[in-house]
């Protein structure tokens, strides 16, 4: 039985964004329906994974034991609904250090694969920015475009072709879970 691998974005899929970054666990707060909702596809023997920018890091705005906390959180609600969170891997750099893990890049994609041992092909990659949507098209997984976060803004962009698009993750799990 191949895994059921659903890869997403976290903050604008997760928990509320802002445009001021999430800078402490207490700015970290998720989005209605989101914890349930990964709980569900967990106990319905999904792996949800993360790939999140935090390039907040770099710009010195909170650490990476804050960005831990901040994960530790969302594994311990999920827990709370009998499912559990798969790898989440952060790209911590700034726009101009040239990483390969930085969105749009697909460099997280590919960790969170090879850490599986999956391949890529056609897994749902959830995102609210286009970064999201190219860094999944770039190895061909499928984009996902949320309404949530800055989903709203960017769907009103040019997105690549074939992306899907759901109002949240609620919607999508619902989706993955009852088709
Ligand atoms: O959506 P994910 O990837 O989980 O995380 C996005 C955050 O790292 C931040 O990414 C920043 O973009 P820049 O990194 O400054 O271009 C801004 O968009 C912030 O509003 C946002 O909170
Ligand atoms: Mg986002
Ligand atoms: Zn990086």
């Amino acid at each position: 039985m191949p895994l059921k691998l659903l890869i997403l974005d976290r903050d604008g899929v997760i928990n509320f964004d802002s445009d001021a970054y999430i800078k402490s666990v207490e700015e970290w707060i998720p989005l209605p329906g989101s914890i349930e909702a990964i709980a569900q596809l967990s106990k319905a023997g999904w792996t949800v994974a993360v790939a999140t920018n935090q390039s907040g890091i770099a710009r010195g705005y909170y650490d990476l034991a804050t960005l831990e906390a901040m994960h530790a959180r969302l594994r311990a609600l999920v827990a709370e609904q009998g499912g559990e969170v798969g790898l989440i891997v952060h790209c911590p750099h700034g726009p101009d250090e040239g990483c390969d893990c930085r969105k749009p890049k697909p460099g997280m994609l590919k960790a969170i694969a090879q850490h599986y041992g999956v391949p890529l092909a056609g897994v749902w990659f959830v995102g609210d920015s286009l970064g999201d949507l190219e860094a999944a098209k770039a190895v061909d997984s499928q984009p996902v475009l949320v309404k949530t976060g800055k989903g709203e803004r960017t769907q009103a962009k040019s997105l690549p072709v074939g992306t899907l698009i759901f109002d949240d993750l609620a919607a999508i799990a619902a989706e993955l879970i009852h088709n």
